[in-house]
């Protein structure tokens, strides 16, 4: 796996584990102060996630929880790219977690510097946007969308299904021209797998590490977290903690987590012990 992530004008070393911050820009997701309040809101929560050391801040306008609605493209566009714009030379990776090729081209000409989609850049154009720019590509595995992927979860074997996808994606964007060291893979927890399609995905995590991309994971307060422990969305940081240190024991780089400051004192022992004789 090529240990430098190319994110625009950013190169992000991939030696030692790395954290995605969450930022949700959705009215739902803050006092509904309404548009500005929110944008100001978002603005600052991507601050404290850089204070609290986030290498990457990931904006998103429209939710991707299962049943979601939809969000049309001015609504999602008059979310996120005030964020990104404000977040120009913060000194971190910023990325758009949108799948509507017309978020992702004003996205990267307000500066973001990854493209994390969850469709895995299958809408018709995302694919052009992308390979014009050199921004880094966060490619991950859902089955149909966010309203139908919860029924669609009949797999012979989910990490074969999965992984065979990545491997169709990843071959279908290095044709297209976009550079390997751009490209980031993930298997999509909670995106139309039961829980025990995604502890077998987590359990066999190194046979997608071992497709020799950088592997991002996010299950931070996800349901397969309250599922186990039966605590409530506020309540599921340790088992997400734990989770995710057995996905990057298997080999994950990237976490995607809503508590970023936990996590990385987490990962601060991670490394320590790593790096110790
Ligand atoms: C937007 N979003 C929600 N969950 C996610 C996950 O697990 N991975 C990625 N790449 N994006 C996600």
């Amino acid at each position: 796996m090529n240990m430098r992530l190319q994110c625009a004008d950013i190169q992000l070393d991939l030696s030692y584990p790395r954290i995605m911050g969450i930022v949700n820009v959705t009215p739902d997701s803050f006092s509904d102060g309404g548009r500005h309040a929110t944008v100001d809101a978002a603005v600052a929560q991507a601050h404290e996630l850089i204070d609290a050391g986030a290498d990457i801040v990931d904006i998103g306008g429209e939710s991707t929880r299962p049943g979601a609605e939809s969000v049309s493209v001015d609504e999602e566009l008059a979310r996120v790219i005030p964020v990104i714009a404000a977040l120009r030379g913060c000194g971190v990776v910023v990325s758009v977690d949108t799948r509507k090729p017309e978020v992702m081209c004003a996205a990267i000409a307000a500066g973001a510097h990854m493209v994390n989609d969850v469709e895995a850049l299958q809408a018709d154009g995302a694919l052009e946007v992308v390979a014009q720019s050199n921004v880094a590509l966060c490619l991950m595995h859902m089955p149909g969308n966010p309203k139908t992927m919860q029924a669609l979860t009949d797999y012979d074997d989910v990490v074969v299904t999965v992984t065979d996808f990545l491997k169709s994606r990843i071959a279908l964007l290095l044709a297209t021209g976009i550079a390997s060291d751009r490209v980031v893979i993930d298997p999509g927890f909670g995106f139309g797998k039961n829980l025990t399609q995604n502890l077998q995905l987590l359990k066999h995590l190194d046979r997608i590490v071992t497709l020799n991309y950088p592997v991002l994971v996010g299950m931070s307060r996800k349901s397969m977290l309250g599922l186990i422990t039966g605590r409530s969305i506020e309540e599921r940081l340790a088992a997400g903690l734990a989770a995710h240190l057995y996905a990057v024991k298997q080999g994950a780089n990237i976490i995607r987590v809503h508590d970023v400051a936990a996590c990385r004192d987490a990962l601060t022992v991670w490394k320590m012990i790593g790096d110790v004789a």
